[in-house]
């Protein structure tokens, strides 16, 4: 047995392609503990298959749902308390942080203090604290492997390599649902169309996300934090097929792409197996099939959740928190049809042009930024502009 896994968002799109992962590799992998927010069915079935020791609800009601059906051999909690429990449990060795927005900051947290291995898909707690996460993972010794298919190309590309001989890191962006639109004919574009995503399918934050390039920005400032490199070094490139998973460049020219078709296991199963290489069920990449791949340098007037966010991780201190928090608001507000899609940036756009940011934040500081973010957020009415 390789790792004792606990994972936070089991019943997500992440959660659940890890636990696909698990299934492919039984004598690999133990799961100790999961969590999961109101998803109560689903949860009742992951604790029936692979018999954790630990599971978290969101709320107390889900939790006294489950403990109910599943008998009193699994602890049910609930709450942040729980997302701590089961990110801490001391018999896992390796965290899957697999929440969607910043609240898998703290539970990250405390399993890297805690000397867990973390997976770590959760991109918004590096956006919102990357240099507390950073520093704390250091301390503890504790590896940041990456899950999010352009950082796990990247972290493959750079396997054995000098990182004083990168020249830049390319990331490459699928240009989501509304890439062959301009902006002006984004006005009235629907939820239903928005959550269309044309390569990978995930959770809602992350398909709106990808539609607005904000999902890129958080990539950018993730990257920032996970290889150490300035932003001038990280560039955006659209590449709509989803196949080269990202690049890098060095300095005598050479370029490195990862490649394969677009399917998260074999990131996840890379991130929880690494430094070793295991067989995935997965469709294999045909390149004579696809033919052609085709690339379009990045519009930052046509994607401006994209510039705002190298403007806020160049900045520093709160902004990238403050970023992160607005667009969580934002994508929440369009989701619930109380915005429309174009409000999405502009929210974002305001709630940074009224922040007055704090260097060096602490966690409370964060978490400050973070609670006025989303409250301003929540209070703007946005005339929408082309
Ligand atoms: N999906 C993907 O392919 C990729 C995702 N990522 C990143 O991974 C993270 C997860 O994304 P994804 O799996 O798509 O998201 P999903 O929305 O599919 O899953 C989110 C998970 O978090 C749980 N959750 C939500 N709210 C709460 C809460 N208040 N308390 C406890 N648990 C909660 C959900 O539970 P429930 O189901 O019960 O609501 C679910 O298990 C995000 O940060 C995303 O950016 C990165 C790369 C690719
Ligand atoms: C699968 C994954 O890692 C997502 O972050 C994906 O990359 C979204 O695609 P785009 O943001 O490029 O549309
Ligand atoms: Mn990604």
């Amino acid at each position: 047995m390789s790792e004792k896994l606990a994972i936070l968002g089991s019943t997500g799109s992440i959660g659940t392609s890890t636990l696909e992962v698990v299934r492919g590799q039984r004598e690999e992998f133990e799961v100790i503990s999961l969590s999961a927010g109101s998803n109560v069915e689903l949860m009742i079935k992951q604790i029936r298959e692979f018999h954790p020791k630990v599971v978290s609800m969101a709320s107390r009601e889900a939790a006294e749902r489950v403990q109910a059906e599943v008998g009193p051999y699994v602890q049910v909690l609930w709450g942040e308390e729980g997302l701590l429990e089961v990110a801490t449990h001391p018999e896992a060795t390796y965290l899957v942080s697999a929440l969607v927005g910043s609240q898998g900051l703290r539970p990250t947290l405390a399993a890297i203090q805690a000397g867990k291995k973390i997976g770590l898909a959760n991109k918004e707690t590096l956006v919102t604290a990357g240099h507390i996460v950073t520093t704390e993972a250091q301390k503890a010794n504790v590896p940041l492997l990456p899950i999010d298919s352009e950082h796990s190309a990247i972290f493959q590309c750079l396997n054995g390599e000098s990182m004083s001989d990168v020249e830049r890191l390319i990331i490459t962006a699928s240009g989501g649902s509304f890439r062959d639109r301009s902006r002006t004919e984004l006005a009235n574009v629907t939820v239903e169309d928005a959550l269309k995503h044309p390569n990978w399918a995930m959770g809602a934050k992350i398909t709106i996300d990808s539609a607005t390039m904000m999902n890129k920005g958080l990539e950018v400032i993730e990257a920032h934090w996970l290889f150490e490199l300035d932003y001038d070094k990280i560039d955006v490139l659209l590449h709509p097929q989803s196949i080269i998973h990202s690049l890098v460049e060095f300095q005598d020219g050479a370029v490195m792409a990862q490649l394969g078709t677009p399917d998260m296991k074999v990131p996840i199963q890379y991130a929880l197996t690494f430094p070793n290489r295991l067989p995935v069920q997965t469709t294999k990449l045909d390149l004579a099939k696809i033919a052609t791949l085709d690339f379009r340098e990045m519009d930052f007037d046509r994607y401006v959740a994209l510039r705002l966010a190298f403007e806020a991780g160049r900045a520093g201190g709160t902004m990238p928190t403050v970023l992160n928090a607005a667009n969580e608001v934002a994508v929440a507000r369009f989701l619930r049809n109380e915005i429309p899609f174009l409000a999405i940036d502009r929210i974002v756009e305001l709630t940074l042009e009224s922040h007055q940011s704090s260097v060096n934040p602490t966690l409370e500081e964060i978490e400050e930024a973070d609670s006025w973010a989303r409250r301003f957020a929540a209070s703007q009415i946005i005339p929408v502009l082309g």
